[in-house]
């Protein structure tokens, strides 16, 4: 399966993993220009992943290049020379990766390395679930600039981490460790270091990848959909994800597979 080859990012396949990694570390991987258009052309890439089996990649992982920094935010240098309408078409671009990795029909897991700040958290809180090194840290520091999130934090940070939370983060500008992180809910689990995080997230792209493909993308699906819903429209959404769900063939064959007390082989549709 070929999923491009890209000059700021490095794309490797793991087992069913799909691993991409920003490579910019001169700048602590800090998104320029070149790397959310490289993002945006991956993404779209991986738009037509599939869920049958002929697909061998259950799952993305996100990560920054070398130990020190996941993303450190959005380009500043390159930012301060932006105009305004390639500074608009920058923020958009890059809130089409965002959408782009919440749609995706399998999970993306951010493996946060480093410093995730501004824009880095602001990417690795697009991705469905983040898990982080102990050395790794994360903020919106953009206040300290004169600046406000750009990249979806505004709107993220608080589905994570509860409003309160979120604004005293956004507010203060303040960086958080990895340990942090974890307590308030940003982070699901932090690792000692580089090589225990990724293969933990690879553990756990294998581990998804063995159940029905079809209703792990309905549900990312309904998830998303239902975040911003009360409770009446919420339940609407997932009665009609769970009737989605009942009607493969993935829940006729796992649900056969109960009765008959053996293994269920999905066939991802
Ligand atoms: C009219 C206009 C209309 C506009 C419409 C709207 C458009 C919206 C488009 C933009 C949206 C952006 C949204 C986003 O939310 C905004 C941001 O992300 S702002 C940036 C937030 N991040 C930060 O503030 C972190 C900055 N970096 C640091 O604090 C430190 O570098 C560090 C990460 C803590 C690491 O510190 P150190 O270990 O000391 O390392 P150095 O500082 O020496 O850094 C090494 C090297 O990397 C370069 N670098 C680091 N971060 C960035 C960065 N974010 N951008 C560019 N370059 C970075 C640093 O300069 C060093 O380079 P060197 O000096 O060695 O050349």
């Amino acid at each position: 399966m070929d999923f491009g080859t890209y000059e700021t990012l490095l794309v490797e396949q793991r087992g069913n993993a799909l691993l991409v990694t920003i490579n910019q570390p001169a700048s602590m991987n800090a998104l320029a220009a070149a790397v959310v258009e490289d993002l945006h052309a991956l993404t779209g890439v991986l738009a037509d992943i599939g869920t049958d089996a002929r697909w061998p990649v259950r799952g993305i992982i996100v990560t920054g290049a070398g130990d020190k920094s996941f993303v450190a935010g959005a380009n500043i240098v390159e930012m301060n020379a932006m105009d305004p309408q390639a500074a608009l078409a920058y923020g958009r671009r890059m809130h089409e990766v965002t959408l782009r990795l919440e749609a995706l029909p399998v999970p993306v897991i951010a493996a946060v390395n480093g410093f995730a700040l501004g824009g880095g958290c602001e990417l690795a809180m697009a991705c469905d679930f983040l898990y982080a090194s102990a050395n790794a840290s994360f903020g919106q520091p953009e206040v300290n600039l004169g600046l406000v999130p750009g990249f979806g934090g505004s709107v993220r940070l608080q589905q994570r981490v509860g409003i309160g939370m979120a604004r005293e983060l956004i507010y203060t500008g303040r960086r958080i460790k990895a340990a942090e992180a974890l307590r308030i809910g940003l982070v699901n689990r932090v690792l000692e270091d580089n090589a225990a995080l990724l293969a933990a997230a690879e553990e756990t792209i294998a581990e998804i990848a063995g159940k029905a493909p079809t209703a792990v993308a309905n549900v990312k699906n309904a998830l998303n959909e239902i975040a911003g819903l009360n409770v009446v429209d919420g339940l609407e959404a997932e009665a009609r994800s769970f009737v989605k769900a009942f009607e493969t063939e993935d829940s006729v064959v796992g649900r056969a597979a109960f009765v008959a007390k053996s293994a269920p082989e999905f066939p991802g549709r």
